[in-house]
């Protein structure tokens, strides 16, 4: 153990970059979005570096995680994940509610600080042995590239705000000009489709739904069915719909959809697991969810009533490795693997890819991620690369990307200059409709 390197230092650089004003039922994205890098250095001089969603809270607590990280060997990474694990702060962490667009509600940020110090250690050990993270996630790299979704949403009319989102009139035509544009309808939605597939060769989609009334929603899903019929295609309405309504959209989309995300959760007294479980009887349609089994107590309850088929496994809220045992238990207990996304920069894309090269078996659903409208804004040398509907694994050990310390620093003074530090989805909806309250049982434009 003499000769394992030392953690000489971690950094926590909170950091932000730009995005569009995409809808959900918790309101708008800000145009700007913010994120946690840590870095760590080590005795052996070298970097490794982990993402994780910002929250001033996350950041007071990498702030307090510090003197266990500093000063530890690299080898006994087990032996200092293990005494973050045991700290107040994770006892603290109440389970993951289901509001989660309302910053005050979002509970996760013991999972996230330990997830970006996690993802900075195992980027570190892969670099001492000269493997891929992949390989030391428990399964061991299993392919190459996984397969990812586009991540469609509708967009709101940023010129009725005069908020700083970016107009994208220099970019080139295509997707980086198109995702700052107004999709408000399903012809709209396709447009960004098609061009969303022209870039990146998806063949699978997540509409973000919540947004429209159900039928709208299901309308879109039907029309993006009509112009790509080979393509998979679902809606994550984020359990805006009652069990009736989810139900019966649930009829409508059999057969012809994969699974539906999270189509209902909470009411009169049931709780989500017991709805989906519901939902799942009535329609036959299989469930994924990043709202209702996001920690070992919620996804031992959801799995016993039967009320899930794909677990959404964000590294961020599990930590990469907590995230590869649940792909695991898929694998073992004929599940399917997922994971979930918010908007992010490309070290999470590179979490995110050993994540997906790690997990055994052939269950896997395209994986989520944000990364197409923040594409172009990379913090790493050589982002990896999403083509022909894959993310590809990058070479090279640890997570295999080298940070752009340049950008890094201007990043970081992006966020230094920010009035609103914490995400608010409610701010720019405010522009839209007056006094707009968020309502976890109806869609966001539904008022
Ligand atoms: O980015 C968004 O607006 C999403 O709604 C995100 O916040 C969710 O956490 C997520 O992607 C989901 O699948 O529910
Ligand atoms: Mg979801």
């Amino acid at each position: 153990m003499s000769d394992s390197p030392v953690i000489k230092s971690m950094r926590i650089v909170p950091v932000a970059g730009y995005d569009s004003m995409l809808l959900n039922i918790g309101g708008a994205h800000n145009c700007y979005f913010t994120r946690i890098i840590v870095i760590l250095t080590d005795s052996a001089g070298q970097t490794g570096v982990g993402e994780t969603p910002c929250h001033a809270s996350t950041l007071q607590l990498l702030e307090q995680f510090r003197p266990l990280i500093e000063g530890s060997s690299l080898l006994r990474l087990n032996a200092t994940l293990s005494q973050l694990f045991r700290s107040e702060a994770r006892q603290q962490q109440t389970s993951h509610t289901n509001d989660i667009h309302i910053p005050q509600m979002n509970p996760e940020k013991f999972y996230n600080a330990a997830a970006a110090i996690e993802a900075a250690l195992l980027d570190l050990q892969g670099k001492l042995f000269n493997l891929p993270v992949a390989d030391l996630l428990a399964s061991g790299k299993q392919r190459d590239r996984i397969p990812v979704l586009g991540y469609l949403f509708y967009i709101a009319d940023r010129q009725r705000t005069n908020m700083n989102y970016q107009s994208g009139e220099h970019e080139q035509d295509g997707w980086f000009r198109l995702r700052h544009e107004a999709a408000m309808d399903s012809d709209a939605v396709v447009r960004l489709a098609e061009a969303a597939v022209e870039q990146y060769g998806f063949r699978d989609f997540k509409l973000k739904g919540g947004v429209q009334a159900g039928e709208v929603e299901v309308a879109t899903v039907e029309a993006l069915l009509a112009r790509f019929p080979d393509a998979r295609v679902t809606v994550d309405p984020n359990a805006s719909w009652s069990l009736d309504e989810a139900i019966r959209f649930g009829k409508q989309l059999a057969g012809k959809v994969p699974y539906l995300e999270d189509p209902c959760g909470a009411e009169q007294g049931y709780s989500g697991r017991e709805t989906l479980a519901e939902f799942r009887r009535a329609t036959g349609v299989p469930v994924a969810t990043n709202m209702i089994a996001n920690d070992w107590r919620q996804l031992h309850h959801a799995l016993q009533l039967n009320a899930i088929d794909i677990p959404l496994a964000d590294p961020h809220f599990w930590t990469m490795r907590n995230a590869n045992v649940v792909a695991q238990l898929c694998n073992e207990w004929g599940l399917t693997t997922g994971c979930h996304s918010n908007n992010h920069f490309d070290i999470s894309l590179a979490m995110v890819a050993h994540l997906g090269a790690a997990a055994p078996g052939d269950r896997q659903t395209a994986f989520d991620t944000h990364w197409i409208w923040q594409d172009g804004q990379q913090l790493t040398r050589q982002p990896p690369q999403i083509r022909d509907g894959y993310l590809e694994l990058p070479s090279g050990p640890g997570l295999g990307i080298e940070l752009d310390r340049d950008r890094v620093e201007q990043a970081h003074a992006l966020y230094n200059a920010l009035p609103d530090k914490n995400r608010n989805d409610a701010l720019g909806m405010q522009f839209l409709i007056d006094n707009w309250r968020y309502d976890a049982k109806r869609p966001s434009l539904v008022r």
